[in-house]
């Protein structure tokens, strides 16, 4: 994983940097460095023009020292407007290198560039509201602004906005991504995001962005069984199955079963459907060794018949996705009815309706919600985070949002299943679903339902091969 990558918490940012320290680094040398790269930055995007730079009492404000210093000396008219005094030794050791005079945050005149240097990792609370509104003025009247390492306001962890947080043009993420870089609703409040490293170990990171997987092609010896055979159980609403069905189809699986209950045409005729009148058929159907993944959920329904079809696929012993109703089918028996080992995909509702108001943010939720269902989830939405019961988890941010139309959701969750059926590994396929499936409506544009999605997945395995 490379480590741009990587996603830390406020803590573990601290002891990543005190682990800088202890390898001889002088803690003013880590903000001399994230002053350079934030500098550099502001310099390419905005050159000579004329810069206030706002700097807080901790060390985020020192960093805007810096910026303000290095800038000057190219050229760029500068001026520092503070928040009072600077509070811990490297922001004295950078405002003592700044020569320029320090302006009132609430009399400065507003200026063509911004850079919001008032607090990063160390926020504890919203910003008075007085401050939170200067911030808000003097960033949408600047052509040009920057947040060092997080705009103010923004909750690290969580990335809750604690108080008005102005639109950035871009984020400087020091050394590292941490939650708020790519979670809801923080991840909206720029237009750019870079991370600058500064020399911070990375390498222990549990919880990474989701980046572009490596895929493979199938070998030359490889058959339709060997490439993964899926089963897709459907029910109550046709559509639902089918499009999962399709979307496994297409994921790279060598065969799709759909075990449906009504006989509806359409789609691809390599896809064998299956007619399953009752709980026993769907049994019986399964009964072969060779399924790899075997998905449910899309479409199945809530009533009795619903749940004897995914009683039938969870006494079949094949991996499992579990989507859509069957969470909510679940969810009534509590957690320890979910089957160990499932990929879940739940979104928002689903989430909450089987684990409750877990605390923390949502990378914390999902990856208790792992722990507690001993299961792969993929917690949906627009920062849907992968997480595993043994503490890995993954965000993807930037999806688009077209997404957000009926059916997605079930392409998506036929798309896990042929993953799963290809690869066997459960991690893996929740990544690799989870981007093909971004990188699909990447490509289908604006304004897609979610069968345009299906067309585009060649063409997204196609680009990771
Ligand atoms: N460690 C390092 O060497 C490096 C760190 N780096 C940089 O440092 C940043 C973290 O610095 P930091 O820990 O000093 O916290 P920072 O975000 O400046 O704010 C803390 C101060 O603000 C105060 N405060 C908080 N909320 C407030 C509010 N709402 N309204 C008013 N006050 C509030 C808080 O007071 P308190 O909560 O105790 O009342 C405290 O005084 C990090 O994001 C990165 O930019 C880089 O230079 C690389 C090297
Ligand atoms: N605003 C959004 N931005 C990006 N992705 C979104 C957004 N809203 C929804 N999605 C994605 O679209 C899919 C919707 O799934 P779901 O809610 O189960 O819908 P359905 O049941 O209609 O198929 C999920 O993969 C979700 O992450
Ligand atoms: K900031």
């Amino acid at each position: 994983m490379s480590k741009a990558e990587a996603i830390l918490t406020a803590a573990q940012m601290r002891a990543a940097e005190q682990a800088v320290f202890a390898t001889g680094v002088p803690e003013y040398e880590l903000m001399e460095r994230a002053g350079a790269a934030a500098a550099e930055i502001v310099w390419r995007a905005g050159g000579k023009r004329d810069l206030l730079v706002l700097c807080g009492p901790g060390n985020n404000g020192g960093d805007g020292f810096v910026i303000a210093r290095l800038l000057r000396a190219r050229g760029v008219p500068v001026r520092v407007a503070a928040l009072g005094e600077s509070l811990t030794p490297s922001s004295l050791k950078a405002r003592a290198c700044w020569a320029g005079p320090v302006e009132d945050i609430f009399s400065a005149a507003p200026a063509t560039q911004i850079v919001d240097a008032l607090f990063g990792t160390g926020l504890s609370r919203g910003l008075d509201p007085v401050l939170a509104d200067r911030l808000c003025a003097l960033t949408a009247s600047a052509g040009f602004s920057y947040a060092v390492d997080l705009p103010s306001g923004v909750d690290t962890d969580s990335g809750a906005l604690l108080s008005a947080v102005p639109a950035f043009g871009i984020c400087v993420a020091l050394g590292a991504f941490k939650s708020a870089h790519l979670l809801q609703p923080s991840a909206n409040c720029w237009q750019r995001l870079i991370c600058a490293d500064i020399g911070i170990d990375v390498s222990a990171a549990t919880v990474h962005r989701l980046s572009p997987p490596p895929m493979f092609p199938p070998k030359p010896l490889d058959h339709k069984y060997s490439r993964g055979l899926v089963a897709v159980v459907g029910g109550e609403m046709a559509g639902a199955g089918q499009l999962a069905s399709h979307a496994a189809a297409h994921s790279g699986a060598g065969m799709v079963r759909h075990i449906a209950r009504d006989l509806v045409g359409g789609g691809p005729d390599a896809i064998i459907t299956q007619k399953a009148d009752g709980a026993g058929d769907v049994g019986r159907l399964l009964n072969d060794a060779r399924f790899k993944a075997v998905l449910v959920g899309p479409g199945l329904g809530l009533d009795q018949d619903a749940t004897a079809r995914l009683e039938a696929a969870m006494v079949s012993g094949h991996p499992l996705v579990l989507d859509a109703d069957a969470l909510t089918l679940l969810a009534g028996k509590g957690v320890d009815a979910i089957p160990a080992g499932a990929i879940l995909t739940p979104h928002e509702g689903e989430f909450v309706r089987l684990f409750g108001d877990l605390p923390g943010s949502k990378i914390d939720r999902a990856l208790e919600a792992a722990r507690r269902a001993d299961a792969i989830l993929i917690y949906k939405g627009s920062d849907s985070v992968i997480a595993a019961p043994d503490g890995r988890a993954m965000i993807a941010s930037g999806s688009s949002a077209w997404l957000s139309t009926a059916g997605t959701g079930d392409v998506l969750a036929g798309l896990v299943a042929g993953r799963l059926a290809v690869t066997g590994d459960r991690y893996r396929a929740a990544c690799e679903a989870l981007w093909l499936h971004g990188e699909a409506a990447r490509r289908a544009g604006a304004a897609f339902v979610a069968d345009d999605l299906l067309v585009e997945l060649p063409a997204a395995i196609a680009s990771r091969l």
